[in-house]
C-alpha cells in the first residue's frame, strides 16, 4: 500500500486539499468555497468553523469519492491566507468572526502604532504596521469591543484553528508569526517590547514552533468527524506565501513567484536578513529556518476579476468570461483599469484609495473592459518589480500559480508585462503542493524541503514575451503609473461619502 501526505491549502475564496504520494503525484484533490463576510467598507471576516468544515467536507470526498484509503493518509500540513485575527477564550472557543487580511478598518491603529513605536517598529517586525496585518486587529478588538477583548485568551492566524480543530495543539510558524508584525524577527520570539508598549498581554500569542514540526495526531473526536484515522499526524505548516514559494521551487534569488489568487503576490528569496525595503515590501520569515522573503501585496488581485465576472457576467462561465477579452488588443483598445478596488497594499499603503476605469470610450465593449481587468492587476504586479530593480535585484524567470495561472491569456500577457519568460505549473496548486511538501519533509520521506523540490516540482509551459507586446504594454504601463496620484483624493472623498452619508 502506498502513502500520502494531504496539503491543505486555506485560501480566501476556498480551501483545496490535494493528496500526493512520495512521488509527489497528485492523486486527487478536493475542494470547499465559503463566503467572505463584508458588512461595509474596508470589513472583511469570515467564520471559523466554515474553514473547519469546508476542510473536513473536502477530506470526507477524498476518502468517499476518491476512494483514499485511510490508514494510507500518513500526514497532512497546511498553507493558510495571512494576518487573519482568531480569538479564542479560556475554553478555546472562537470569540467573534475572523477579521482577514484584507480588511482595512485599522487605519486608526496603525497611526497609533507609528506613533508609539516610530522607527523601533520596522527595526523589530521587518515590516511597517499596515491595516491587513494582525497587530493592528488586536488593537481594534481592544478598542472597539471591549467585552469581547476581556475574554480573549488566545489569538490564532487561520489555518493555526482549523490544525487546531484537528489536534487540540494551540501554535503558529515563524512565517505566519511575522506576518502578525508582533515577532521580533531577530530575536525569533514574540516582541516583549511591542506588547508592553500596547498594553497587549504577550499570554495571547501562541507558542511558536517551526513549519516541518509535529503539531500532534488527530484527535479522536476529529477523527470520528472527518472519518481519518488518530494515526495521522499533522504538521505545523505555513503562511500561504511560504507554502507557495516552496511548492514553486523559489529557492533562489534568480526566480520570483507571481501568485494570483484572492490577493496577488510579487514574491522573492532572500537569504539575507539584514535586506531592507523600509517596509515598502514586506519581509518575513520562511517556512525554512533562518530563510525569508519579501513581497508586495495587491489586495484585490483575483478578486477584482471575481468582482467584475459576479457584478457584470453572473450566468458566464468563468472560462468563457475570460477568454472574451481575446476580442480586445493589447491594450483593451486604450482602457486602463486599477485594482485598488479594496484599497491597496503595495506600493501603495493606502486603505482609502479605490479602483478606476480611465479612458471610457463610446466604443468600447465588454470585452475590453474584462481585458483591462486583466491587465490592470498585471500592472499592479510590475509596481514590485519596478521595486525590485530601484533595490538592484534581477530574476529571469516568473513562476506562475494561484487560480489566475489556469488562463493562458493571462499567463502570456505577463510575460508581456513583466518582459520575462513566465512558467506555469503543471498543477496550478502552488500552496497546496508547498503544504504537502511540508508534510513529506515532516513525515521524514526527504531531509529537506529543497531535497523533496527536485522530486515533487514540476513546471508546465513557459510564455515567452512577444517584442510588439512588450513595447506596447512599456507605454501603457507608464500612463498607468500616473492614475494613483491623479485618482488617491477623489476616491478617497467618495469612500468618505459613502462611509458618512449614506
Ligand atoms: N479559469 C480561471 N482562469 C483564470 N483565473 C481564474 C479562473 N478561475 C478562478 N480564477 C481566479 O482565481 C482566483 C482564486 O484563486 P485561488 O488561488 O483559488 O485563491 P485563494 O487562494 O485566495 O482562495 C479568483 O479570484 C479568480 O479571479
Ligand atoms: O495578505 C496576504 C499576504 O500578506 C495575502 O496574500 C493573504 O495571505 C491571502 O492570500 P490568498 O487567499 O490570496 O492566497
Amino acid at each position: 500500500m502506498s502513502d500520502y501526505v494531504l496539503g491543505i491549502d486555506l485560501g480566501t475564496s476556498a480551501v483545496k486539499v490535494s493528496a500526493l504520494n512520495r512521488n509527489g503525484q497528485i492523486i486527487a484533490q478536493e475542494s470547499a468555497d465559503y463566503d467572505l463576510i463584508q458588512p461595509g467598507p474596508g470589513y472583511s471576516e469570515q467564520n471559523p468553523e466554515d474553514w473547519v468544515s469546508g476542510t473536513t467536507a473536502a477530506i470526507v470526498r477524498l476518502i468517499q469519492h476518491d476512494h483514499l484509503t485511510l490508514k494510507a493518509i500518513t500526514g497532512i500540513s497546511f498553507s493558510g491566507q495571512m494576518h487573519g485575527l482568531v480569538l479564542l477564550d479560556e475554553n478555546n472557543r472562537v470569540l467573534r468572526p475572523a477579521i482577514l487580511w484584507n480588511d482595512t478598518r485599522t487605519t486608526a491603529q496603525c497611526k497609533e502604532i507609528e506613533t508609539l513605536l516610530g522607527d523601533s517598529f520596522i527595526a523589530i517586525t521587518k515590516n511597517r504596521p499596515l491595516e491587513g496585518f494582525t497587530l493592528p486587529k488586536l488593537l481594534w478588538v481592544k478598542e472597539n469591543e471591549p467585552d469581547i477583548w476581556a475574554k480573549a485568551k488566545t489569538f490564532l492566524l487561520p489555518k493555526d484553528y482549523v490544525r487546531f480543530r484537528m489536534t487540540g495543539r494551540l501554535a503558529t510558524d515563524y512565517s505566519d508569526a511575522t506576518g502578525t508584525v508582533l515577532l521580533d524577527v531577530a530575536a525569533g520570539t514574540w516582541s516583549k517590547t511591542i506588547c508592553e508598549k500596547l498594553h497587549i498581554p504577550l499570554s495571547l500569542c501562541p507558542p511558536l514552533i517551526r513549519s516541518i514540526d509535529l503539531a500532534g495526531n488527530v484527535t479522536p473526536s476529529y477523527a470520528a468527524f472527518s472519518g481519518l484515522t488518530i494515526g495521522t499526524k499533522v504538521f505545523c505548516g505555513a503562511a500561504d506565501n511560504a507554502a507557495g514559494a516552496i511548492g514553486t521551487g523559489i529557492l533562489n534569488s534568480n526566480r520570483v513567484l507571481s501568485s494570483i489568487g484572492t490577493s496577488g503576490v510579487v514574491l522573492k528569496y532572500e537569504t539575507n536578513a539584514e535586506t531592507d525595503y523600509h517596509g515598502v515590501l514586506q519581509f518575513e520569515d520562511h517556512a525554512i529556518p533562518n530563510k525569508f522573503y519579501s513581497m508586495g501585496v495587491t489586495l484585490a488581485a483575483g478578486y477584482s476579476l471575481s468582482w467584475f465576472q459576479k457584478t457584470f457576467a453572473a450566468s458566464e462561465s468563468f472560462a468563457d468570461f475570460i477568454t472574451n477579452a481575446e476580442r480586445s488588443t493589447v491594450g483593451a483598445n486604450g482602457l486602463l483599469f486599477t485594482p485598488y478596488i479594496v484599497g491597496e497594499r503595495a506600493p501603495y499603503a493606502d486603505a482609502s484609495v479605490r479602483g478606476s476605469f480611465i479612458g471610457i470610450d463610446g466604443t468600447h465593449q465588454r470585452h475590453d473592459f474584462v481585458r483591462a481587468v486583466l491587465e490592470g492587476i498585471i500592472f499592479s504586479f510590475r509596481d514590485i518589480f519596478a521595486i525590485y530593480e530601484e533595490n538592484g535585484s534581477n530574476f529571469d524567470t516568473v513562476v506562475s500559480t494561484g487560480g489566475g495561472s489556469k488562463s493562458p491569456l493571462w499567463l502570456q500577457i505577463q510575460a508581456d508585462i513583466f518582459n520575462r519568460k513566465v512558467v506555469s505549473l503543471k498543477n496550478e496548486q502552488g500552496p497546496g503542493m508547498g503544504a504537502a511538501m511540508i508534510a513529506a519533509v515532516g513525515m521524514g520521506w526527504f531531509d529537506s524541503l529543497q531535497e523533496c523540490t527536485e522530486q515533487f516540482i514540476h513546471f508546465g509551459k513557459v510564455y515567452v514575451p512577444d517584442s510588439d507586446h512588450v513595447k506596447k504594454y512599456q507605454q501603457i504601463y507608464e500612463i498607468y503609473r500616473k492614475v494613483y496620484a491623479r485618482t488617491k483624493d477623489i476616491s478617497a472623498e467618495l469612500l468618505n461619502y459613502r462611509q458618512h452619508s449614506l
